[in-house]
């Protein structure tokens, strides 16, 4: 039998033993740690941490990038819908990450933001406050990543009329909680529709149960086959048309083209076919756009006038929040954008948002909405009204509406 050690021999044998199973046990705690831990995230309970999950957000699904989400099969039906604590919580997430309008494709509309501060001037979908979005937590990545919320064809869509007072409209309506709006131009009725509604679909943000999808496309109040496509899309669409007084219309049309080809005739060369008769061009569509009533005609051969929405671009300038509450009753939504949220902006000459979708700074519509208008001739202008007149009084017969133009 060997002699037993000195007194300690023992304990120091036993020593890297311990140690040992003491590293091991401490290594499958930290292994069961993260397990749960990733578990929990996976069931969205850790939305409070920004990690490296949240950092695969990019660009959000507003952008539309194709393969990032999965269609749903029919129009209004649904992926796996979250309980209502979660849905709340998970709507609370997407309205801290929901990103500022996306790089508009027309280029009416391009620059359709600007920081109210000078100098600060923000790109739509760039930098400025829309880098704050990128700051702010990005859990609703995870619900991405888990497929909540889907894709799906607009509910409502402002159809016109180009000039109106589109973008305004649509970025009022952004603030909303429960509109989610494809911030670009998808001209998927005039320009695209080849491309299929699947297509047109997975350019729509994700929206939960009860939001509503929305879009923009002013050209689609003049294009011939869009009410046949609309209706044929879902006969149910609501339909928003901005309209404003065809006169300044037309100017603002002009104006618009005058800012890109400075070197175009002038707006009253344009108008007429032959001046001193006072004959109008209607084949100008800067002229035929105008002609409210003749377009109308062809979308009540597919929608009731039930389903169109007239909101009145001097009163959108005027009183947005009255125009808003309109447009909230119109699409059954709870009246949640009202006075507050504006404020008229003395230097821009419009009403701006205080806070609007993804940013916590004021903000007005960017340099190419109102735009100062060129000097017309009062002549001009005298006859204009009058072809206009007869057109007008028809468009406020068949809307029991009467915009005030005359
Ligand atoms: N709040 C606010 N801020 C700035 N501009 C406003 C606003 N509300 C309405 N408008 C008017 O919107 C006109 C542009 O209309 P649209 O956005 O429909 O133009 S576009 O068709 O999308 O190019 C634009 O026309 P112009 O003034 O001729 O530039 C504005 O008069």
């Amino acid at each position: 039998m060997a002699p037993p050690g000195p007194a300690g021999a023992l304990p120091t044998s036993a020593e890297p033993l311990s140690r040992n199973i003491f590293r091991k046990f401490l290594l499958t705690l930290c292994s069961l740690l993260t397990s749960l831990y990733v578990f929990y995230c996976l069931a969205e309970r850790c939305h409070s941490l920004s990690g490296p999950v949240a950092g695969l957000s990019g660009g959000g699904e507003e952008a539309g990038a194709p393969g990032r989400g999965v269609l749903a099969a029919g129009r209004r039906e649904l992926t796996r819908w979250p309980a209502a604590a979660h849905r709340k919580r998970l709507l609370q997430l997407q309205r801290a990450r929901r990103p500022r309008p996306p790089v508009p494709r027309d280029p009416g509309d391009v620059a359709a933001w600007e920081e109210e501060t000078p100098g600060l001037a923000a790109s739509p979908g760039g930098s400025g406050a829309g880098s704050s979005v990128a700051e702010a937590p990005t859990p609703g990545t995870l619900a991405l990543l888990l497929d909540e919320g889907s894709k799906q064809l607009p509910q409502a869509i402002i159809i016109g009329v180009k000039k109106g007072g589109t973008r305004a409209l649509l970025e009022f309506l952004r603030v909303h909680p429960d509109v989610r709006a494809v911030g670009a131009e998808p001209h998927f009725f005039d320009r695209s529709y080849d491309k299929g509604l699947a297509w047109y679909r997975d350019l729509m943000p994700r929206t939960l149960d009860g939001q509503i999808t929305m879009e923009k496309t002013p050209s689609y109040f003049v294009t011939r086959e869009a009410p046949a496509r609309i209706s044929a899309m879902s006969k149910d669409t609501k339909l928003i048309v901005v309209v404003r007084d065809p006169v300044t219309r037309a100017i603002s049309d002009y104006t618009q083209t005058l800012s890109k080809r400075p070197d175009i005739p002038s707006f009253e060369s344009l108008t007429f076919k032959n001046r001193s008769a006072g004959l109008i061009d209607t084949s100008w569509s800067a002229i035929q756009i105008g002609i409210y009533a003749k377009h109308l005609e062809h979308w009540l051969r597919h929608f009731p006038l039930r389903q169109l929405l007239f909101v009145s671009g001097e009163r959108l300038i005027r009183d947005p929040a009255g125009e808003l509450g309109r447009v909230q009753d119109f699409l059954g939504l709870k009246r949640i954008i009202t006075d507050k949220h504006f404020y008229f902006n003395k230097t821009k000459g419009f009403p701006c948002l205080k806070k609007p979708e993804g940013s916590p700074k004021p903000h007005c519509l960017g340099k190419t909405k109102g735009r100062p208008h060129p000097d017309i001739d009062s002549e001009a202008l005298r006859r204009l009204r009058d072809f206009y007149r007869p057109f007008n009084r028809k468009f406020y017969q068949m809307t029991g509406h009467d915009f005030g133009w005359d």
